[in-house]
């Protein structure tokens, strides 16, 4: 949490164990001499090994590191010389983590939140591509529950400032065509530039038809009580809400400067600037500047999640109410920067 709130951070957070060694059969251990049988060679201990060569190749000496993640999955954590740190995961390509140089963490992770693919990790900045959805593919689509791969790290050589950046990849597999038959690439890119942390997202369409695609990031953003929350930039937009019911969504026009939420909210908000402010409530707020990305959703789900309403919002850019249209050969981009910005005026001061 932003300014130290450590007392809103959770403790409760599921996790799956990490794998662990099993042994091998019976009868392939009546060949391996006693004393050897810990050098066992098991999913668990490739994926170690898988993690420990996409280190060796992509490693940079205190600003790109791969490491074993929670459940055991690879994660890219990236550390910059101000002290801010994201970690990737190439499950889902998601951001799970960015840290301030205090420690404070801005983003949130659910505590319903599982690492052991069974289903994509609720929280960080999640990717819904290729449809934001409802629709006719699965909820968000299935960019959030592929592995991403990494293509590139680099960090760059300013002495002071070497900014580290790591570009994941998706491509098109049996998996995904079963889903939604498309040639496609997503190319996702990384990185940190002192306080601020930058996404790039790129969609080629690599096949022979057109396609069309809605994707968004789903960023959940960890504040003080959702009560204190506010957003602003929002003043004067239709939106879609989708509260009363997603498939069904009703158009209204939002009248207030400063957005608080006192209930369920499920809203796509058409055509914002490139610019919305996520106040925490904590007199810190993240600002949220973009390219590409055509709107916002605003989403908590208030009582249905009683365990972590209260402590997240999610502020999502994405592009849903008019899908990309792309051709053979042609890409799509959209970028995405988080700053955090301390106010002069926080609307609430705790008591
Ligand atoms: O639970 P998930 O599949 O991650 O989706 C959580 C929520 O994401 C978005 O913000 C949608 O607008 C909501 O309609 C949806 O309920």
């Amino acid at each position: 949490m932003l300014l130290s709130y450590k007392q809103a951070s959770y403790t409760g957070v599921r996790q799956c164990p990490s794998p662990q060694l099993q042994p091998w059969p019976l009868s392939r251990q009546a060949h391996v001499p006693k004393r050897r049988r810990t050098c066992i060679f098991t999913p668990a201990a490739a994926a170690t090994q898988n993690i420990a060569k996409l280190q060796q190749e992509y490693g940079i000496a205190e600003h790109v590191q791969v490491v074993e993640g929670q459940g055991g999955l690879p994660k890219v954590v990236l550390s910059h010389s101000s002290g801010t740190k994201a970690e990737v995961y190439l499950y889902g390509g998601l951001v799970l983590s960015w840290k301030q140089p205090s420690g404070d963490e801005v983003l949130f992770t659910r505590p319903d939140a599982v690492f052991d693919k069974s289903k994509p990790i609720s929280g960080g900045i999640p990717h819904c591509f290729p449809q934001f959805g409802p629709g006719k593919i699965q909820q968000h689509g299935f960019a959030r529950n592929c592995d991403w791969e990494i293509a590139s790290t680099s960090a760059d050589l300013q002495p002071d400032e070497r900014d580290p950046e790591v570009e994941l990849v998706l491509t098109d597999s049996d998996f995904t065509r079963s889903i939604w038959p498309h040639p496609f690439k997503a190319a996702y890119s990384v990185s940190l530039h002192g306080d601020s942390l930058r996404t790039d997202l790129r969609i080629i369409n690599t096949g022979d038809q057109a396609f069309d695609f809605t994707a968004a990031l789903h960023s959940y953003f960890e504040v003080l009580d959702i009560s204190k929350a506010r957003i602003r930039g929002l003043k004067g937009l239709q939106y879609l809400d989708k509260t009363p019911d997603p498939n069904n969504p009703v158009e209204k026009k939002e009248e207030r400067e400063v957005v608080s939420i006192d209930g369920p909210m499920d809203a796509v908000f058409l055509s914002p600037g490139d610019y919305v402010e996520l106040d925490v409530g904590t007199g810190a707020a993240v600002s949220i500047s973009s390219s590409g990305w055509e709107d916002v959703v605003v989403w908590n789900p208030w009582d249905a999640m009683p365990a972590s309403y209260e402590k997240f919002c999610c502020v999502e850019n994405g592009k849903i109410a008019k899908p990309v249209v792309l051709q053979p050969g042609s890409s799509w981009r959209a970028t995405q920067e988080l700053n955090v910005i301390i106010l002069d005026t926080p609307d609430f001061v705790e008591d």
